[in-house]
């Protein structure tokens, strides 16, 4: 039995009690007769309910004769005694008649103060006897043989109708019984929903088991609760203008797609079971609908699509029970886990599954592993948003320096541009090759973007380090975390456009991005920025340019310090571009991307390193810098050198070659770089560090000499830069690489900071 708004469906059974009262209240009209004291008609309806639910059960149902309805079961039919319409006196308001095989009710039209009546479960072929009671508020028809109710379409008062189960194949015109609430038409032959259209206040309606195909008929009505299940219904339709919908049956038809309840904001219950539903694009269309809390798709073909329950708990996170179990705390935890999992869940997850392929794999030497174990395979890596112009900006990068880098290339299962080669720009392979490479644990790390796939594979990195070069790559940060969790230590600098503004301007110019995807990209260009203010000093440099000519500028000058040959720009611009965003202001985001770069701590070391500093220029003493001058660290071809004769500790050296950069060569450096002559055989800048590239107009100008500082404001400069990026420290008189504290990462790592590898070392034509 269903209730619906305070009323019981089907059939619910009040008869027994006429008996009681039958002598008192012989006929139902005759009520003229009972005392109008209010006192004892409430006790006397008191008693009424009491008996009502004592003798409900116990009554007998009898078959009435030849299925003719007499006044003997009339008066067993009757219940409910209280005030009539018009208020005139008492008398019975109900009549319950349930499976009684009537075919023939005609003398219930004598009984004319009916509100309410149930004839269910019996033979009738028709209820025109109804309509000669014209205060009906509830009738009860269903389960008969009924054919058309027409005959109840001049019940001015009908509130509720149930006319389920009979053989209805057209819904009549309702517009006389403005007052209707609830229709029940379920279990008929109803082809099309019609004659609905006046019906103002109808809140609940149901055409389940019929045959209709389209949803229409309802517009602006008030329905709350639309029950249209086992009909043939292919497309939500027409239901934009039910703006009080909290409730929607449409199971077992012939739904392919969830569209058309955009505007159905209040629906809390959506019952889609048993359609054709195949897809997770479908049920991301009820992410709008942010009341939606039960749902229900059984035996839909989505249920058999891998994480089922997940993905849709993941994209509808507002629901409290999805096919009727509830939704925990910890699906919704293992949805966001599985679906959006926080990047360095991802980026885990992913280095998990390519160590895993790659142990299974047998082991070899490799080119870019160490050294020895305190120098990292110089890496550098570009990373940034889509259309940050990386890529461009790599491969010219490689070009003009093309004794020191190769590009490592990724492999994509992306398309290739127009203006894109194979081998050149990506190996463009199928998906079916990338999922190999990944099995093969040929992989590094892998992106997803746009349905394609990216990665990088150890063979990309191997061919470049096995000619010696330093290798240069781009990708996005995702791909950066996981490449961070392997034994790589990448240099990372962020570049990408100064402003939204030009990020769009660069991706509407290159062309094919659709606007949904610029919105996209931009968005992820805030996710940088806004990483790079909470991870501050996790990239290495950060290079912002609208402009892309301005961004290679910065890069080659940057790159050119690493190397330790200069350029024609003024050491000030180098500095300036060596500071992360120090020169202008980042546009992203509120903050400065800069501003994050120096946390308070830093700040704190380096006033005391300019305490210390100022102090040993006034002749005090200067214990770190004492111990730094006093310190002369080895270049790379002195490891080499003590490896080689077993005095390095470690054997990596016989196996794999040492790169170094003959310093000799330096002198061969163009006479607009800055003091080649400056750069002793100790004093070159690295390669594996970074950050000592920007402190190398300190090292390449004989100014910097402490000696020669003379007043507090240089001194501040000049500290700055020594402190700027702690871990590397510089003398005064030439660029030292001092000894560094093992990266917790890897053993001995970032020790000793190496060249890029050069062979034979021709100066680039700059
Ligand atoms: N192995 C990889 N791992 C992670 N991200 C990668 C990898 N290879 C390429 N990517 C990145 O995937 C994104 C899409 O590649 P695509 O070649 O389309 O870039 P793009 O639009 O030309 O971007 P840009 O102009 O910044 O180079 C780029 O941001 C690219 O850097």
């Amino acid at each position: 039995m269903d209730e619906i708004d305070g009323y019981i469906t089907p059939g619910s059974s009040h008869g027994g009690n006429a008996e009681k009262f039958g002598n008192e209240v012989k006929e139902n009209g005759n009520n003229d007769t009972l005392n109008n004291n209010s006192d004892e008609y409430d006790d006397d309806i008191d008693e009424e309910e009491e008996i009502d639910e004592d003798e409900d059960d116990s009554d007998e149902v009898v078959a009435v004769q030849d299925g003719i309805l007499n006044d003997d079961f009339m008066e067993k039919a009757l219940n409910h005694l209280a005030t009539t319409a018009e208020g005139s006196g008492i008398a019975y308001l109900h009549a319950t008649l349930t499976a009684l095989n009537l075919v023939d009710i005609s003398i219930i039209s004598e009984y004319k103060h009916l509100q309410k009546i149930d004839v269910s479960f019996n033979k009738l072929l028709n209820v025109e006897c109804l309509s000669q009671l014209p205060h009906l508020i509830h009738i009860d028809v269903s389960h008969n043989e009924l054919t058309s109710i027409s005959q109840l379409q001049n019940i001015r008062h009908l509130q509720y109708l149930n006319a389920s189960y009979n053989n209805i194949s057209s819904m009549e015109d309702f517009s006389q019984n403005i007052l209707l609430n609830t229709l029940i038409m379920d279990y008929n032959q109803i082809n099309v929903i019609t004659g609905l259209e006046n019906n103002k206040r109808l809140k609940y309606f149901s055409a389940a088991h019929n045959c209709i195909e389209y949803i229409e008929g309802v517009d602006f009505l008030p329905i709350k609760t639309l029950i249209l299940n086992h009909n043939n219904i292919c497309q939500i339709t027409n239901l934009d203008t039910l703006s009080m919908l909290t409730s929607l049956n449409l199971s077992s038809n012939n739904l392919r797609s969830l569209k058309g309840l955009d505007h159905n904001e209040l629906l809390t219950i959506l019952e889609v079971d048993d359609n054709e539903i195949i897809d997770f694009s479908e049920i991301s269309r009820l992410k709008l609908l942010r009341n939606l809390r039960f749902l229900t798709l059984n035996r839909n073909p989505l249920l058999q699509l891998p994480d089922y329950r997940l993905a849709v708990i993941y994209r509808l996170p507002f629901l409290t029970e999805l096919d009727r179990s509830k939704v925990t705390i910890k699906e919704r935890v293992a949805a966001e886990n599985c679906l959006n999992p926080p990047i360095g869940v991802s980026s885990a997850r992913e280095h998990a599954m390519h160590t895993v392929y790659a142990v299974a794999q047998p082991q070899k030497l490799l080119h870019s592993t160490l050294v020895n174990s305190q120098t990292p395979y110089p890496m550098l890596v570009l990373v940034g948003p889509h259309a940050s112009g990386k890529h461009q900006l790599a491969m010219h990068l490689v070009e003009e320096l093309k004794d020191y880098f190769k590009f490592a290339l990724s492999h994509t299962t992306r398309k290739p541009r127009d203006d894109e080669t194979n081998g050149v720009d990506y190996h463009f392979v199928s998906l079916d090759e990338f999922e190999s490479l990944i099995k093969q644990g040929r992989l590094l790390q892998t992106y997803e973007e746009d349905d394609a796939l990216y990665g990088l594979t150890i063979d990309a990195v191997e061919d470049v380090a096995k000619d010696g070069f330093a290798c240069v790559a781009h990708m996005e940060l995702e791909g950066v975390l996981t490449l961070k969790k392997t034994h790589f230590e990448a240099r990372l600098l962020l570049t990408m456009p100064a402003s939204p503004f030009a990020h769009e301007k660069r991706m509407r110019d290159r062309g094919g991005y659709s606007d949904e995807s610029i919105d996209r990209v931009l968005k992820r260009a805030h996710s940088y920025a806004e990483y790079n203010r909470e991870h501050p000093g996790f990239f290495d440099l950060v290079i912002c340019d609208d402009e892309l000519a301005d961004a290679y500028r910065r890069l080659r000058r940057v790159v050119l310090d690493y190397l330790g040959i200069g350029g024609e720009e003024s050491p000030s611009e180098t500095v300036s571009a060596l500071q992360p965003g120090f020169d202008r202001e980042y546009t992203w985001g509120e903050t400065p991307m800069s501003r994050n770069s120096i946390g308070h701590l830093e700040r704190e070391s380096r006033q005391r390193r300019q305490d210390m500093a100022k102090e040993a220029v006034h002749g005090g003493k200067l214990p770190l810098y004492d111990r730094i001058a006093s310190e002369r660290a080895k270049t790379v071809p002195q490891l080499a050198t003590e490896q080689a004769s077993g005095l390095g500790g470690d054997d990596f050296g016989k196996e794999i070659r040492v790169y170094s950069a003959p310093v000799d060569n330096l002198d061969a450096l163009p006479p607009n770089s800055p003091d080649s002559s400056e750069l002793s055989s100790e004093g070159t800048s690295s390669f594996g560090d970074l950050s000592e590239a920007r402190q190398s107009d300190t090292s390449s100008r004989s100014d910097d000499n402490i000696d020669l500082i003379n007043n507090d404001e240089d001194i501040i400069e000049k500290v700055d830069r020594l402190d700027l990026y702690s871990g590397s420290h510089h003398t005064m008189s030439g660029t030292l690489p001092a000894p560094r504290p093992p990266s917790a990462g890897r053993p001995g790592s970032n020790t000793y900071p190496v060249l890029p590898p050069i062979s034979s070392p021709p100066v680039p034509s700059l």
